[in-house]
């Protein structure tokens, strides 16, 4: 038996060298090639998108700090427990998952206050990119801009960097600034946003009021409108604005969705709709604002005194 399977045990076995060798020269052929050239000498592969090369470890604009910080065990334990939390008065899953606030746990645990940090900042250098090159008037006649909550600075560092008479500070709570030096336009100070914010013409919130409810976001708000001359100062705002009908396609929804979710489980915020901040505004005294979409589902508010 053995010896009359043994023919066409070794065929396959000649067929699949010859396949080898076949594979080695195409492949020794396109590595040869231009990479465009390399890409239609290939009858099927697989390249990565332009959404999923952020998710490069090298790529400039890298966003994978934030998948990563998303995929940690103490982010994505509070989802576990969701149907506790609605049968109790935490004030969030997190804290009935942790035993206490997003904030208190970054202040505490330096572990999640550096992959945090880091992801924020991944985020950060991405919208800014955009801001910079593209909403330069947002800036025209700004003298100082704090950044309140700006986490370790990128967003300060990079408009200090694009806009050099600008004095920049950036205001967060002292775990998150106090190893941090600035420099030239550029400073650090810690603080608490709800007790006060240092006078300026400008107060960037970035990624901040979707952290809070409404409650505390027009506390925020009226204490960054005390930091303001009455005359030419404004909020800038770089937060999602939801819609309310089916504009986007199921993927933006579902992001929407997801992001409105996430602030319910880490921390007492929400997303809003454009209606649910101009009552913000209003109620913490402002006379107008402006909307602007910059980045996929984020846009950039200007909210005046
Ligand atoms: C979602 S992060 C946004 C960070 C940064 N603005 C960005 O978008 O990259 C929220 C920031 O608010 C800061 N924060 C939380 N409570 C604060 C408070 N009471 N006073 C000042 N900053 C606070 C946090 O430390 C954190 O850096």
């Amino acid at each position: 038996m053995l010896f009359l399977s043994f023919p066409p045990l070794e065929r396959e076995r000649e067929r699949a060298r010859t396949v080898k060798k076949k594979s080695r020269r195409k492949k020794k052929e396109i590595g040869e090639k231009p990479f465009l050239a390399k890409i239609e000498a290939l009858e099927e592969g697989y390249l990565l998108t332009p959404a999923s090369r952020l998710l490069l470890k090298d790529e400039p604009l890298s966003v994978r700090p934030f998948l990563l910080a998303m995929l940690d065990p103490v982010l994505t334990k509070p989802w576990h427990h969701v149907s506790e939390w609605f049968q109790n008065d935490d004030p969030t899953p997190f804290d009935t998952a942790h035993g206490r606030t997003f904030w208190d746990y970054a202040g505490h645990e330096p572990r999640l206050n550096h992959f945090f940090n880091d992801a924020m900042a991944s985020d950060a250098r991405l919208v800014t990119s955009m801001v910079v090159k593209d909403c330069k008037v947002v800036f025209d006649g700004l003298n100082s801009l704090v950044d309140v909550g700006g986490g370790t600075g990128t967003v300060a560092k990079a408009i200090a960097d694009a806009f050099p008479e600008l004095e920049c500070t950036v205001l967060d709570l002292p775990h998150v600034v106090s190893d941090l030096q600035g420099s030239g336009n550029l400073k650090f100070i810690g603080g608490d946003m709800f007790q006060a914010i240092p006078s300026t013409d400008a107060v960037l919130l970035k990624w901040i009021l979707h952290d809070w409810s409404d409650e505390e976001s027009v506390k925020i708000l009226k204490r960054c409108k005390e930091a303001l001359p009455s005359k030419g100062g404004k909020v800038i705002i770089i937060d999602m604005k939801v819609e309310n009908e089916k504009k986007g396609d199921d993927e933006s929804i579902e992001t929407q969705l997801f992001f409105d979710m996430l602030m319910m489980i880490l921390v007492t915020g929400r997303e809003r709709t454009e209606k649910e901040w101009a009552k913000l505004f209003a109620d913490a005294g402002f006379s107008d604002y402006k909307i602007t979409p910059i980045l996929g589902l984020r846009s950039l508010i200007e909210v005046y005194p």
